[in-house]
């Protein structure tokens, strides 16, 4: 990247950066429950709890609950539960999923009629599906049904999976308007992308969120950065007229058995909201990196909400986590990378760059150094769905070992044994950072966090790490030694070469050599 660009480039971040620190904090978000404060709870001790729900948990190897999860639960299981709407802003891999799915699925268990109850909307679909899978782990122990509204398949498909039809009579022929009215939604939870699931509401015949009592809206600060159709006030507006009759399936819990676990509800919301109804839609907002932002809150509507957090900083890395960071001599980073992976040994590790265009490039570039005798894959927004899901699939099995990635798989995404994230780009923002190494060091295991700097790098560098919690960071030397035999290929021009094949084959000189500076000033 020329020294303009990156000029221009930090100026945009220190705007950036001016405007959120002059936002002020809601009064709501100043008195957090700190969730660092529970511990773990095995299973057995988790109150009130359904046994089928514990025994589906353990068969997936789940023993315990982890302290956001603990505090959810607390939150929204038991007497007057979902009196408020729960705010959560807690740390890359510590469980969020399984904090919002089960107390969802405890409190449909007791559901008579199936209609759609809960809805979960995510802003892409690698992330749709990783939570569906979740909520398969428990949903059908006490006989509740998931669905998808991804464009994962043909809308038909889709509108089959989600609305039931009535059994028609061979050899009949029916108008379709006279069974509009028995339409029944076949799932009690959908788990949504925006795109989609305005496509449903918009078109699909007996899709209704008129029976919506739960929505949870994950990767918050994602999904209010885009307006994605509206399809926040189209939720809220087409929930707002709902009949408070079908909210308090709450009334089956009893005070007694929560016994001596204390919960900031209890304590806290009734002096304002005694004697009045139910919010008509419960609703738990969720990310790592939550927004404190009161004008993108307020899209939410949220109802007396409650802001549970980690600690004192906004911004966390997992405790686990180890931060690196490997100083590089100029134009020489792509070295850098192949010494660094080639150390690694085959780790499951993502490369993260800042764009679409050098995933693609830096990905050919690895994959040039064919003795690395590692399975480098690309993974970015860009690429067609089936691809995407493939090379996850791979990665996921252990098959590939080293994913360049965009941002496109920044949040969220959870794949089982990535012991190494790398910066090849420096990530422009906090948030961007805080993705980007959540992606190791889950669940409460150990990860590295390397990140490729040039000396003049590494001042902004510091700057962003000083936002967060648990940032010390050390230097990581990449040994002379395994960089010398790179740096005669490098010198070799085969690069040239390799560029040529990859990228342009029938295009004119000009354009090659526009590209080929592009190509070597980017990566
Ligand atoms: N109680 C638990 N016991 C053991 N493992 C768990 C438990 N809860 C969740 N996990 C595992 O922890 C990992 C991280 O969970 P999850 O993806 O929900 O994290 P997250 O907080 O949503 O992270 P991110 O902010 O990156 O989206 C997953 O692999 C999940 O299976």
């Amino acid at each position: 990247m020329k020294t303009e660009e990156r000029h221009s480039i930090r100026m945009k971040q220190e705007q950036e950066e001016k405007k959120n620190n002059n936002i002020p904090v809601l009064p709501w978000m100043r008195s957090p429950v700190d969730v660092d404060s529970i511990s773990k709870c095995l299973l057995d001790e988790v109150p009130l709890i359904d046994s089928k729900l514990t025994e589906a948990l353990q068969a997936s190897g789940i023993v315990s609950l982890f302290p956001v999860q603990l505090a959810v639960w607390q939150e929204t299981i038991g007497p007057g539960s979902f009196e408020r709407d729960l705010c959560i802003n807690s740390p890359t891999g510590s469980g969020k999923t399984l904090a919002y799915a089960l107390p969802l699925v405890q409190m449909l268990s007791t559901r008579s009629v199936k209609y759609l109850r809960a809805l979960v909307v995510l802003p892409t679909r690698d992330l749709a599906l990783q939570v569906k899978e979740v909520f398969n782990t428990i949903a059908s122990a006490v006989g509740l049904s998931v669905g998808l509204a991804v464009g994962q398949s043909s809308i038909a498909d889709e509108i089959s999976e989600l609305i039931k039809r009535p059994k028609l009579e061979a050899g009949i022929c029916y108008d379709p308007e006279d069974f509009s009215d028995e339409l029944q939604s076949s799932v009690d939870i959908l788990v949504a992308t925006p795109g989609r699931l305005m496509d449903h509401i918009n078109n699909t015949k007996g899709f209704t969120l008129e029976h919506l009592c739960y929505l949870v809206v994950d990767e918050t600060d994602r999904l209010l950065r885009e307006a994605y159709q509206s399809w926040l006030p189209t939720v809220l507006q087409l929930t707002r007229s709902n009949d408070g009759s079908l909210f308090p399936l709450t009334k089956n819990f009893l005070p007694m058995a929560f016994g001596s676990v204390k919960t900031m509800r209890r304590t806290g919301v009734e002096r304002g909201f005694k004697g009045k109804p139910y919010p008509r839609l419960a609703k738990m907002i969720l990310s790592a990196t939550l927004t404190q932002d009161p004008s993108k809150l307020s899209q939410l509507e949220l109802h007396h909400p409650l802001f549970l957090t980690s600690g004192q900083m906004r911004y966390q890395f997992p405790e686990q986590m180890q931060l690196l960071k490997v100083i590089c001599e100029p134009n020489c980073k792509p070295l850098y990378l192949v010494a660094l992976l080639q150390s690694l040994h085959g780790e499951k590790s993502i490369v993260f760059t800042s764009s679409v265009d050098s995933t693609h490039r830096l990905c050919a570039l690895l994959n040039f150094f064919g003795n690395m005798n590692i399975n480098i894959k690309e993974y970015s927004g860009v690429q067609h769905q089936a691809v995407r899901s493939k090379t996850l699939k791979a990665f996921r099995t252990g098959e590939v070992q080293v994913l360049v990635s965009s941002d496109a798989m920044t949040r969220g995404m959870d794949v089982e044994g990535v012991r190494n994230v790398i910066n090849y780009d420096t990530p422009p923002y906090i948030k961007t950072f805080i993705h980007r190494a959540g992606r190791t060091a889950r669940a409460g295991l150990g990860g590295r966090c390397f990140t490729l700097l040039h000396n003049d790098e590494d001042r902004r560098f510091k700057k962003i790490l000083r936002k967060a919690d648990n940032n010390s960071c050390s230097r990581h030397s990449v040994t002379p030694d395994s960089l010398e035999p790179l740096r005669s290929m490098y010198a070799s021009g085969k690069f040239s070469l390799m560029f040529l094949m990859f990228e342009i084959p029938k295009v004119g000189d000009v354009i090659i050599a526009n590209f080929l500076s592009l190509a070597f000033s980017t990566i």
